[in-house]
């Protein structure tokens, strides 16, 4: 089973180091920055908070894919792990490098850049999948995976082969038939990425805040609220059922430091990846993950200004950096 990663940055390399170190054959399609970074460093190495240490170099490399796309043999499987607003520009590429039984796995964060290209590439499978964790890349090209859990696939015959490999070498990934209740479950966690972008803190300490954890409370219920209305069950990712996040987010700070130790294991330095974005001046996702409940809520009639002043705070944070 060939295997590409389209948009290897922090999640994508994560993904590949524990698909290589699981036996697959897995290339690369990335930056020139990132190819340098791997091969300056004899691999890519996988970190995480509980201790995990391992390098391994990936078979390829890809730097010009979208140039000459026929010059490679189609992939079997593409896990496409680019950030929400980037997905769009590569669909006549993802059609020339893959066949009618590849599948195609949307790794994005929030709602809609799924939908935008579903009909364009209805040619072969198309899947999504959701990283639960937290993956900061580090300048020595180390990716380190600062949150619990596992990544989570939409079933079928290609991605029970990854589960067992994965399995295999202790990652766990866990797979699901139908994945809106994983991703509009995930949406509520997201909530905090642009919170911890504007607050500028790791994630463990802008928690700590509680006038951060109210905005938090108050974003996630809306969410909730919308999902109600649209008869959308969540996933749990937490010990504490969705419905309780903004309850036990909104209590004084010793309470809910004594209820966090053990809803989520997490690592003092983590922080969202609307804070990578930010700090590297780039786009965020927000149109795709605050912006996105101000657009279902317009859609059910529920109010959102809390989601609504966000998306404006980061529109502006955009633009100043
Ligand atoms: N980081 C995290 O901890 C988590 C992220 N996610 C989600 O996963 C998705 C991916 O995020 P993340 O891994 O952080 O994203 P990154 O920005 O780290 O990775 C995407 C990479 O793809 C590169 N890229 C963009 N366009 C192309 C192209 N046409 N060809 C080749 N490479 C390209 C980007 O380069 P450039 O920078 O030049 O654009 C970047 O290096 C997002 O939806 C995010 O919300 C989910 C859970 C955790
Ligand atoms: C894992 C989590 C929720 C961490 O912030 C994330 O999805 C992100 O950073 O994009």
């Amino acid at each position: 089973m060939r295997i590409a990663i389209f948009g290897a940055g922090s999640t994508g390399c994560y993904l590949a180091g524990q698909l290589c170190l699981s036996g697959f054959d897995v290339s690369l399609v990335c930056r020139p920055t990132i190819k340098q970074t791997i091969l300056a460093n004899n691999g890519i190495t996988l970190s995480d908070y509980q201790g995990f240490l391992q390098t391994v170099m990936p078979n390829t490399m890809i730097t010009d894919i979208e140039q000459a796309p026929t010059a490679y043999d189609a992939f079997d499987v593409v896990f496409v792990t680019l950030k929400c607003h980037q997905v769009s520009s590569i669909t006549n590429t993802l059609i020339a490098i893959t066949h009618s039984n590849s599948s195609i796995i949307f790794m994005q964060n929030g709602l809609g850049s799924f939908d935008a290209v579903r009909d364009a590439l209805s040619h072969c499978r198309l899947l999504q999948g959701i990283t639960p964790f937290n993956v900061l890349q580090q300048t020595d090209g180390r990716f380190h995976k600062g949150t619990e859990g596992v990544f989570t696939l939409q079933k079928n015959e290609h991605t029970q082969m990854i589960q067992l490999a994965m399995q295999s070498q202790n990652f766990g990934c866990d797979l699901y038939q139908d994945m809106t209740t994983v991703i509009y479950g995930k949406l509520l966690l997201n909530l905090n990425n642009a919170l911890n972008a504007i607050t500028d803190l790791p994630i463990k300490q802008q928690l700590s805040l509680r006038a951060s954890r109210r905005q938090l409370a108050g974003a996630m219920s809306e969410w909730l609220k919308v999902c109600k209305a649209a008869n959308i069950t969540l996933h749990q990712y937490t010990k504490v059922k969705p419905q309780w996040l903004p309850v036990i987010l909104s209590m004084p700070n010793m309470v809910f430091t004594l209820l966090a130790q053990q809803m989520l294991d997490i690592d003092p330095q983590a922080r969202s990846s609307m804070w990578e974005d930010i700090q590297a001046k780039r786009k965020t996702e927000i149109e795709y993950i605050n912006g996105a409940v101000v657009r279902l809520g317009k859609q059910y009639g529920v109010k959102t200004p809390i989601n609504e002043a966000i998306v404006a705070q980061i529109h502006q944070l955009e633009q100043s950096v």
